[in-house]
């Protein structure tokens, strides 16, 4: 909705500020200043407001009918008044008459329209004379405007100033104007009239109003329009308003000379008392003080209004108050009238913002988010001239064992798997093979469940995925993952049915599996391509590349190397020596060493490059891996490398990433310290959360770790990774697991001397892994700890009754004899009469003799009462239990 300011209102309907914001302020808008904004409808509210009030006035004065019938608004008609007054006066004039109100004993020199300027004139003239004929002309004008100075006129001889004014030319100072129109009606004005030309004074800016205006001097005996500025006629009428009324002609020129000086000195006085106000505000508030029984003071009825706001995703109470402008209170009584108890800190999503806005007639929009990174990140399309013939790049997937590694091995006769820890491929790869002087770039990606989200990057990363799955296993859960993967980043798939070596192999089998997630091999009339290999014996290999650069050829892959790289971090990490490395796969552009790059918070300039067998290399053009050393920080895998012109356009965009991480990290953590919205949780289904901290070597194995984790939520315990990163445990990792009941896990890292030290101090749980699987199964048996625990009834003993008493106040006790276990305080009872349960229910209390004790044991007396129950009978069989955790 449009808006303007009170100030821009203010000046278009030529009002002052102040009236405006008490108008604002009466229909119910609150405005802190002129620089405020209004709506266009709260404006248009105001103006017609204005609009009634001018009317009024129009009532008022009839005798400015024929004005407002030119010209329907209001300060035009106070226009015409203004020039006949100041047509005689300076603006020294108008000062000297404020004064006078004041003090009311400045009568004579105020009759004085004579200003300083003509002193020549008024010499010649002979001063008493034409001071009086002024005076009265003055008086006759005022007459006119019904203002209450006519019946005075009587006084100021009008016959005679008038011809004094004609005679002496007094009242004819110069037309200065040079617009013709206001001379011709200048010469028209002082035919008719008769009575001192209009003088002609005014910028040439007001003559075209002066046109306009002319006839209704005339009409109004009013032969001199002009006044000196035409800027601001409205306050001009105000103090010839108010001069009408006091003013008292003078009788005695004498006395009128004597005073003159005086009051000019007073005048003076009073300016220099005020220098930018020319002595003008106070008679703008006269007519305000005079039009304030008018109704336009009266605040409007207010009209239901629909109002228009913004709001976030999520906000508190209180947020959404002001953005209602109301007060906290009263939303949160709404609502707990409606049953909710909410408090003004308690967050609310924007749905249930828009319902209770909704109700208050507030129409509520959701902001949308503008993602900075990726605006930053936008690219234009490429010409398609520049273009040129790149490697594919293939990634490997498929499920746990099924052979990526050897497959990987296999082809490029390398022997990765045997430096795997555990056995298992823990970070992203990426190698370059030559194949009949072709290249191609893979990436290893890992096959293990953990590692979803790095091969989702590297899906992303490539134009082709080789989906591994094993002869003798068939498709299992991670190859249905692996083609959805590759389905959602739409890359081209070629199935390698690996192990065909194996006795228990079977092609077919695995191609009517595959074929039921649309994956149809060419044989069968599809367009997938399938490939039997061996990665052991090496069957199949070379078909398989082939396969792969024939793909590439119909993909017609291409990018543009001679322009600025641009590149995906695949891994990254911190080495002692080096300082923080990564590897990047360059996809657009060539990079060179001494660019300058940044990658998502980090920024810098490649100092070095590798490939991918360790040679050192000077550039790096489009599918090239290279492993880059520069970077102030260690980047996120799968976050994007951009080179720069300048370290400063490089440091820049490093810095909008940390802000909006910044935004989005204060975010989360609102969100997550909000004890409100904690107690709504555990309102809402006894959630509970397990907090955890991930530090590991590698970004890859973060991200690892992280997605593992956070599988591990059930309905009962939620676990959110509240912070991951790399390098060692530090102390701010533990202070904040401190703050935040977190655990803090470390995969192939320690904790530096600091952070071992406050752990230890604060409590917190640090605890250390080399193998993925280890943190996984501790985690879920901390979560165990964590689960409502079950408890099982476990019977302790058996007692008879053998004697049954009365006491006033306690109930029947029974006299029982403790057949065997024991019988504890807080245990809990069955009775049975005759094989038959008859209560069940606690022990109010155990006895021996008269004394409370804690328990009895077999073969030893006791006396019990039970809670609720005294309908108890000798003979009747107690047994005892008590209810204990069972560990899950
Ligand atoms: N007989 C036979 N065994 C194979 C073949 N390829 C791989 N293997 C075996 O299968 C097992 C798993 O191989 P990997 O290459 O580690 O499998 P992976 O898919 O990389 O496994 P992760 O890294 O754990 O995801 C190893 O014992 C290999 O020796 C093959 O072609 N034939």
């Amino acid at each position: 909705m449009a808006k303007i300011r009170v100030h821009e209102l203010a000046k278009k309907l030529e009002r002052t500020n102040r009236e405006v914001m008490d108008a604002l302020k009466g229909i119910g808008v609150d405005v802190k200043s002129h620089m405020s904004n209004v709506e266009d409808t709260q404006a248009e509210k105001i103006r017609e407001k204005f609009k009634m009030t001018g009317k009024e006035q129009k009532v008022e004065s009839p005798n400015n009918e024929k004005n407002l019938n030119k010209q329907e608004e209001t300060p035009k008609k106070k226009k015409n008044i203004i020039r006949v007054y100041h047509a005689q006066n300076a603006s020294d004039g108008g000062r000297r008459k404020q004064g006078e109100r004041k003090k009311g004993d400045r009568r004579p020199g105020q009759g004085r329209p004579q200003n300083s300027n003509r002193p020549a004139q008024n010499a010649a003239v002979g001063k008493p004379q034409g001071e009086r004929a002024a005076e009265n002309r003055e008086n006759n004008f005022r007459g006119n405007n019904n203002q209450g100075g006519a019946p005075r006129n009587g006084e100021g001889r009008p016959a005679q100033s008038r011809q004094g004014g004609r005679q002496e030319g007094q009242g004819r100072p110069q037309n200065r104007n040079n617009n013709s129109s206001n001379r011709s009606q200048d010469r028209q004005g002082g035919r008719q009239e008769g009575q001192g030309r209009p003088q002609g004074r005014n910028g040439g800016n007001s003559s075209g109003r002066s046109f306009q205006e002319r006839p209704n001097n005339r009409q109004e005996s009013q032969g001199r329009p002009q006044s000196r500025s035409g800027g601001r006629p409205v306050k001009r009428q105000e103090q010839d308003v108010f001069v009408a009324e006091m003013t008292k002609p003078s009788k005695e020129g004498k006395r009128d000379r004597d005073n003159k000086r005086d009051n000019k000195k007073k005048d003076y006085d009073k300016s220099s008392r005020r220098p930018n106000q020319g002595g003008k505000r106070p008679n703008m508030r006269l007519p305000k003080a005079l039009q304030k029984p008018t109704p336009q003071q009266k605040p409007e009825e207010k009209k239901p209004e629909i109002k228009e706001i913004t709001l976030p995703e999520k906000l508190t109470i209180r947020e959404l108050a002001e953005k209602m402008k109301m007060q906290p209170s009263v939303i949160v009584k709404k609502l707990f009238l409606e049953g909710i108890m909410v408090t003004v800190n308690h967050e609310i999503d924007f749905e249930k913002a828009q319902e209770i806005a909704l109700e208050y007639d507030i129409i509520a929009e959701q902001e949308e988010k503008v993602d900075v990174i990726e605006e930053l990140l936008k690219e234009e399309e490429e010409d398609e001239t520049t273009l040129q013939s790149r490697p594919p790049v293939v990634c490997v997937m498929g499920h746990v064992d099924h052979g990526k590694t050897s497959l990987l091995d296999a082809i490029r006769n390398t022997n990765v798997t045997d430096r795997e820890a555990g056995g298992i491929t823990q970070h992203i790869g990426a190698y370059v093979v030559k194949i009949n002087g072709q290249k191609i770039t893979f990436l290893d990606t890992p096959g293990h469940e953990a590692f979803t989200a790095m091969r989702m990057r590297g899906a992303n990363a490539t134009d082709i995925a080789i989906l591994v799955v094993a002869a003798d296993d068939g498709v299992m859960p991670q190859t249905v993952e692996a083609i959805s993967h590759a389905k959602a980043a739409g890359i081209e798939i070629i199935v390698a049915i690996n192990k065909i070596d194996k006795p228990s192999a079977n092609v077919e089998r695995v191609k009517q599996e595959l074929s039921e997630y649309e994956l149809i091999p060419e044989d069968w009339g599809g367009s997938t391509i399938f490939v039997p290999v061996s990665a052991h014996t090496g069957e199949g290999i070379d078909n398989l590349l082939e396969m792969i650069l024939l793909t590439a050829e119909v993909c017609e892959l291409k990018a543009n190397p001679k322009r600025a790289a641009r590149g995906l971090v695949i891994e990254a990490e911190l080495d002692k020596g080096k300082g923080p490395v990564a590897t990047i796969l360059v996809q657009k552009g060539t990079l060179h060493v001494g660019d300058f790059i940044a990658a998502g918070a980090s920024s810098g300039k490649v100092r070095a490059m590798m490939d991918d067998k360790g040679r050192r290399v000077k550039e790096a053009g489009p599918s090239t891996p290279v492993e880059i050393l520069g970077l102030s920080d260690v980047p996120n895998a799968g976050e994007i490398l951009v080179s720069f012109d300048s370290d400063k356009e490089a440091k820049n965009f490093a810095s909008t990433f940390v802000s909006e991480n910044k935004n989005r990290l204060l975010e989360d953590t609102k969100a997550k310290l909000s004890l409100d919205d904690l107690f709504s949780q555990i309102q809402a289904g006894n959630l509970k959360e397990l907090p955890i901290i991930v530090k590991a070597d590698v970004q890859g194995s973060v991200e690892a770790v992280k997605q593992s984790l956070t599988k591990l939520s059930n309905e009962e315990v939620v676990v959110k990774v509240i912070h991951g990163g790399v390098g060692a445990i530090n102390e701010s990792d533990v202070t904040l697991a401190a703050t935040s009941n977190a655990i803090v896990i470390g995969f192939n890292v320690r904790p530096d001397a600091l952070a071992k030290q406050l752990a230890e101090q604060e409590g917190v749980d640090l605890r250390l892994y080399r193998v993925i699987y280890q943190a996984i199964e501790d985690v879920e048996a901390a979560m165990k700890g964590m689960l409502d625990p079950i408890y099982e009834e476990k019977v302790i003993g058996h007692a008879e009754v053998r004697q049954t008493f009365k006491a006033s106040g306690v109930g029947t006790i029974a006299g029982s004899y403790v057949l065997d276990g024991i019988f504890q305080r807080a245990c809990k009872i069955r009775i049975k009469r005759e094989g038959e349960q008859i209560y069940e229910g606690a022990l109010a209390s155990l006895k021996r003799f008269k004394d409370d004790v804690k328990e009895v044991k077999a073969g030893y007396e006791c006396g019990l009462v039970f809670e609720d129950f005294n309908d108890i009978k000798e003979e009747d069989q107690v047994e005892a239990y008590i209810m204990v955790e069972v560990p899950r």
